[in-house]
């Protein structure tokens, strides 16, 4: 599904206007009209409504909602950040209409602090209308100290559009911003409602009258809508899972060599071969240094064991491998539990500098990236690294914080800098340079140690299945999140282990192709 900037949503409104002769009185009904609709469908019998509207069309919105539902017999307070002074001729109409009906009008300068607080908690509902996607800036005066006040207060909040103070196009918090239970937003889906930080802030997503934004009524629909930045869940992956036919052998599954584990970390290189099995990876080979066997790989793995240098694997460990299995490598894995000696730097160096099978580097394989090959790096259009957002900063020389408050950004300059990367947690953002994909399931259940090599498994196997590196992660990452969100509706958010993540994803593969309504064989 395509993402929306806020730009390509003001060329659609511009074009109805335009093109169709709305106006945008009539633009702003539907608006409004919609977010009254869903409120009563998601809160039935709810008696009083807090409207905060700033003096935008954004605020407009609020004023139309709170008339609809004024209409209901549903006791309305506005509560408005402005004067509407500057606002626009269909805002200061809708403004005089909820007047002359009777709807009680406030304006929050003269509302102090403690009272402003008892009217919306005392009211079920807070509608908040303050700022859509006319805001560029960090909200200040009246809107910040509302934005602070929805923040404090427990009653369910309903951002109309956007989460005031919320970056539309990017998900980038500007300052401050309300932090909603639900949001409406109009036309489509707005990029800055599935990116971190701005899709924890947006709460759940109601698209309102999706149906105006088609093909039939914008036939150059593509050139408004950006065509590479796209919203993927299940059916966006259901055409770029390798199909599966009775000729199959697993020669045709291709084979996984995965570089993990060291002396002190076994575990990971067991969940990294788990992962590739599961996601249907025809042979698995884990190379591991001598001593290091890891508990509870699966038999079905072929165990490789190499000279240990310290206590993890070294540059050679790479030519020994291929040495014995070259001839059917299609997909590499490195880094999970490899460690961070000398060994394991020459090792990514060589797999980066020389080798040419599709790779997926994680985990301490990304530590040694930014010093391989200084000044002279290559990109490689056949890696995929995934990073999560610590490891994201030390590849960019910033800081973690700086990854979270604007993943969308980082993403792009790293995958123009190496290769594709998948930006890991939720709202992963998988980039190749040219094209963006936002990951729409998430759950908290998958933040569990180890989920991350079953994840860089799952990409060796898609790989390994013939994938190119983009459409790998993203099969991957969709994968891995939808098998949390399964997990998840059952068993909660604590306690899922690594492997159960894994063991999840044959089912998850299931239900996509059944999607597709083809047979299987
Ligand atoms: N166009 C259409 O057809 C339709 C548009 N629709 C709706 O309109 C919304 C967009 O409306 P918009 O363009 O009026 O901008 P909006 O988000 O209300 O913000 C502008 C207001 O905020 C204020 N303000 C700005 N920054 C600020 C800050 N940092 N801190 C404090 N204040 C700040 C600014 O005040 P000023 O600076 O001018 O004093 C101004 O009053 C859109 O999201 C959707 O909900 C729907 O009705 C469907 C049809
Ligand atoms: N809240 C969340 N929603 C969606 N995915 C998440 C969430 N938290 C973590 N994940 C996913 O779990 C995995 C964690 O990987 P990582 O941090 O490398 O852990 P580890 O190194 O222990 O395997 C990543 O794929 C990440 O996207
Ligand atoms: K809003």
């Amino acid at each position: 599904m395509r993402l929306y900037t806020c730009d390509a949503i003001r060329r659609i409104e511009d074009l109805l206007v335009d093109k169709y002769g709305f106006d945008f009185f009539q633009l702003m009904d539907y608006a409004g009209n919609a977010v009254a609709e869903k409120v009563l469908a998601r809160f039935p019998g709810i008696k009083s409504v807090a409207v905060l509207c700033g003096g935008g069309n954004n605020g407009g919105d609020g004023l139309v909602a709170a008339r609809y539902l004024f209409l209901k017999d549903i006791a309305v307070k506005v509560i408005a950040a402005s004067r509407f002074e500057r606002s626009s001729l269909q805002t200061m109409k809708n403004k005089t209409i909820l007047e002359k009906m009777g709807g009680t009008l406030l304006t929050s300068e003269e509302i102090g602090d403690t009272e402003l607080l008892r009217l919306l908690d005392e009211s079920d509902v807070i509608i908040d209308a303050l700022l859509g996607i006319g805001a560029t800036s960090s909200p200040r005066g009246e809107y910040l100290r509302l934005i602070r006040a929805v923040n404090q207060s427990q009653t369910p909040v309903v951002s109309i559009d956007l989460p005031s103070g919320l970056d539309g196009s990017t998900g980038e918090i500007m300052g401050e911003a309300v932090k909603a239970d639900i949001t409406v937003t109009f036309w489509g889906p707005k990029v800055g409602l599935y990116v971190m930080p701005g899709k924890e802030h947006a709460g759940e997503v109601l698209i309102a009258n999706e149906e105006f934004v088609s093909d039939r009524l914008f036939p150059d629909l593509g050139e408004i809508i950006k065509k590479d930045l796209h919203l993927v869940s299940v059916p966006e992956i259901k055409h770029l899972l390798p199909p599966v036919t009775l000729s199959y052998h697993k020669g045709k599954r291709g084979s996984v060599l995965i570089f993990a584990g060291s002396k002190k970390y076994k575990g990971a290189a067991a969940l990294v071969a788990l992962g590739a099995l599961r996601a249907g990876a025809g042979r698995v080979i884990l190379v591991v240094p001598e001593g290091c066997l890891v508990p509870g790989v699966t038999p079905e793995t072929i165990v490789f064991e190499v000279p240990s240098r310290d206590g993890t694997l070294a540059a050679d460990s790479y030519i020994r491998a291929m040495d014995e299995f070259g001839d059917i490598v299609s997909s590499i894995v490195i880094g999970p539990g490899v460690g961070r000696t000398n060994g394991v730097r020459d090792l990514v160096s060589y797999i980066w500098e020389q080798s040419q099978v599709p790779t997926c580097m994680d985990a301490d394989a990304l530590y040694f990236l930014p010093e391989i090959g200084e000044g002279a790096l290559q990109r490689r259009h056949d890696v995929i690294i995934t990073p999560h957002e610590g490891e994201a900063a030390r590849l960019m020389r910033s800081k973690a914080s700086c990854v979270s408050a604007k993943r969308l950004e980082f993403a792009k300059s790293i995958a123009e800098k190496w290769g594709t990367v998948l930006l890991k947690g939720a709202g992963t953002i998988v980039d190749d340079g040219n094209r963006t994909s936002v990951i729409k399931d998430a759950h908290p259940c998958l933040s569990v140690p180890g989920s991350g090599d079953v994840l860089s498994g799952m990409i060796g196997a898609f790989l390994a299945r013939g994938l190119g590196c983009y459409e790998a992660g993203l099969c991957a990452a969709c994968l891995h999140a939808r098998a949390g969100v399964s997990l998840g509706a059952i068993r909660g958010n604590d306690g899922i282990l690594a492997g159960e993540i894994a063991n999840r994803i044959p089912i998850e593969i299931k239900s996509v192709s059944e999607l597709e309504r083809e047979p299987l064989l």
